[in-house]
């Protein structure tokens, strides 16, 4: 576990806030454990047996391709969904009763804007239902809309939308905040703003969980990367340790020798593969790679580099992605 528990962060970032649920001391029980968790649609199976537990900390990011069963985990996470089979536990309680206590907040895909009313005032009314919410003015400065606060939400660019968005999920300042691809319709510099709004509540000592395509956004913003494929959980940890455990550097070369050589063979090599007429071999050993290439006079336009966080997720992931989405 890397996540870093409520009181410590907490008393880092100088924040008080209304504390944890009554009936738990901070950090005593986990904001997330999935046992055994298994959802199934027709023959595809989204989420295969599943086993996950968040300590109270974050931000952490869920990490996989598309159809990999992130959403489906998330929805199970907040009540919307239920398993078929295992066991959902959100700060020990069922999902459900979790959200009713407002304990969870969340920010999903593809949420419409509201029209005709303007931001505070929408903000307003998520505070009002809320049981413990955080004042208005604070959750808009939060979410980096502290000046949009008259302006009509549906005249808003989609980036000022989606921080609207983020605004309604942590006005009723839950001590789980999910959010499922948070990123997704937003340039560059909206994601920047973005992240560092995610980041502040974070530092508010709240557990934050995202799901994301993009691996190098989350190795930037989280402390803990959880890989999910086909439902399982592949990896899990920092960024750095998933690139360790994937291990080695990427030695990579035109790939203009058409003679047959079983790359993978080559001393070393871990994975092979190609990506724009380059030949890719992750290695762990890539000095003997290398030689053994040079001997076999395949070395043109040769580069060796630190294996990225990019290359780390694809040989997690890919090496038998075809069937994700036929069910198994
Ligand atoms: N309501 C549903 N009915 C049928 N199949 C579903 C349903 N929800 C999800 N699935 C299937 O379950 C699998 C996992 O889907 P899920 O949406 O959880 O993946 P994801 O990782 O969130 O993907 P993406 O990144 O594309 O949103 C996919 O094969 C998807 O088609």
């Amino acid at each position: 576990m890397t996540g870093i528990r409520v009181g410590e962060r907490a008393r880092r970032a100088g924040v008080s806030g209304t504390g944890p649920p009554p009936t738990e001391a901070a950090g005593t029980v986990a904001a997330v454990r999935c046992g055994g968790v298994v959802r199934r649609f027709g023959k595809v199976t989204a989420v295969d047996g599943l086993d996950l537990e968040l300590v109270p900390g974050g931000p952490v990011a869920l990490l996989g391709r598309n159809g990999a069963g992130k959403s489906t985990t998330l929805s199970l996470l907040l009540g919307l969904d239920r398993p078929d089979s295992g066991e959902v536990r959100v700060f020990g309680r069922a999902p459900g009763r979790a959200v009713r206590e407002g304990l969870v907040g969340a920010m999903l895909q593809n949420t419409g804007a509201v029209s005709r009313v303007t931001v505070r005032e929408v903000v307003s009314v998520a505070a009002t239902a809320a049981p413990r919410p955080i004042a208005v003015g604070e959750a808009m400065e939060l979410a980096g809309i502290a000046e949009l606060g008259p302006r009509r939400v549906d005249r808003l660019s989609g980036g000022q939308q989606q921080r609207v968005r983020f605004a309604l999920a942590v006005v009723g300042d839950p001590w789980l905040l999910v959010l499922d691809e948070p990123t997704a319709t937003l340039d560059a510099a909206a994601r920047r703003a973005f992240w560092a709004s995610l980041r502040a509540f974070a530092d508010r000592g709240r557990t934050v969980l995202f799901s994301t395509h993009y691996i190098e956004e989350a190795d930037e913003n989280a402390e803990r990367i959880v890989v999910i494929d086909r439902g399982q959980v592949v990896a899990d940890g920092s960024g750095a340790h998933i690139k360790r455990s994937v291990g080695g550097r990427l030695v990579s070369l035109d790939l203009t020798d058409t003679a047959p050589h079983h790359w993978a063979r080559f001393p070393g090599v871990l994975s092979v593969s190609t990506r724009g007429g380059r030949l890719l071999l992750r290695s762990e050993d890539s000095d003997a790679t290398v030689r053994a290439l040079a001997a076999a006079g395949a070395v043109h336009g040769l580069e060796v580099a630190p294996a990225r966080l990019e290359e780390a997720f694809l040989d997690l992931t890919e090496a038998e992605s075809a069937p994700a989405e036929e069910g198994r």
